[in-house]
């Protein structure tokens, strides 16, 4: 079976953990997802132990963020462990980004985040961001495909927005996916996977929800099964859909 558009979150604090966690989840999904915690601890060689021998793909998420020359650096010094996807923050400007898509090597996608999903409209008031989130998610969205990048990261409430605004060119990343019933944690702006789906997305980042799970490979393949389930027809800015 065809493994589903999900990226697992890998944030646990020890290497055998995350290793566990990507080998009961890998026949199910296409993507694991390295962070910050892991990939401080243990650097580069947490790569090889996540890919494992599946061979699946790792989504390298540093979510970098300083002046172009540092992020081209940084972007060529994780280059030889081919990342499918590194991240960046959009806020880092036009020159950051293209400077992080000249440096990551061809089978490197740069995802550029627009605003995080933990931040709600209030938070983002008081960093200056009045407004809608959609608006700010908008403007760095277009800016950062402006700027070269072939992803976008954003949360699943403005992933139709997004669609609309780039194309169906650029492959769209949300987290901030909790099944029906799941705990919010820290996200602030979520929607379930089905819903992330169907506005749009084309990788669902799913940390908790699967891995908080006493079984992960079995909330995994639950996910990927709802996810057989949409209809992908009924597509992004369909106004009809009931919210
Ligand atoms: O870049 C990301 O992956 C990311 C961007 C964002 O806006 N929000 C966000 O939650 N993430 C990451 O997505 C994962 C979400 O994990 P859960 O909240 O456990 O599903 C975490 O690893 C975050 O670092």
């Amino acid at each position: 079976m065809t493994p589903a558009p999900i990226a697992v979150a890998l944030d646990a604090p020890d290497l055998e953990t995350a290793a566990r966690w990507a080998s009961l989840v890998t026949p199910h999904v296409s993507t694991v997802k390295v962070g910050l915690e892991l990939y401080l601890r243990y650097g580069p060689d947490v790569i090889a132990s996540v890919r494992g021998a599946s061979g699946v793909q790792v989504f390298l998420d540093l979510k970098l963020h300083d002046i172009p020359n540092t992020v081209a650096g940084a972007a060529r010094a994780v280059t030889r462990l081919k990342p499918s996807i590194l991240t960046v923050h959009a806020s880092g400007g036009s020159a950051m980004i293209r400077a992080a898509v000249d440096a990551a090597g061809p089978q490197t996608q740069i995802a550029a985040v627009t605003v995080l999903t933990s931040l709600s409209e209030a938070d983002l008031a008081a960093i200056g961001l009045e407004g809608r989130p959609d608006d700010s998610v908008r403007r760095l969205a277009a800016l950062a495909v402006g700027a070269g990048a072939q992803a976008l990261v954003c949360s699943p409430r403005e992933v139709a927005a997004v669609r609309a605004e780039v194309g169906p060119g650029i492959t769209l990343i949300t987290p901030g996916v909790r099944p029906v019933g799941a705990d919010t944690q820290d996200q602030a702006r979520v929607a379930t996977p089905e819903d992330a789906l169907l506005d749009g997305a084309d990788l669902l980042v799913i940390g908790r929800p699967i891995t908080g799970s006493p079984d992960p490979g079995a909330a995994a393949a639950t996910i990927a099964a709802a996810l057989r389930k949409v209809d992908v027809s009924r597509s992004a800015g369909d106004a009809s859909r009931a919210r």
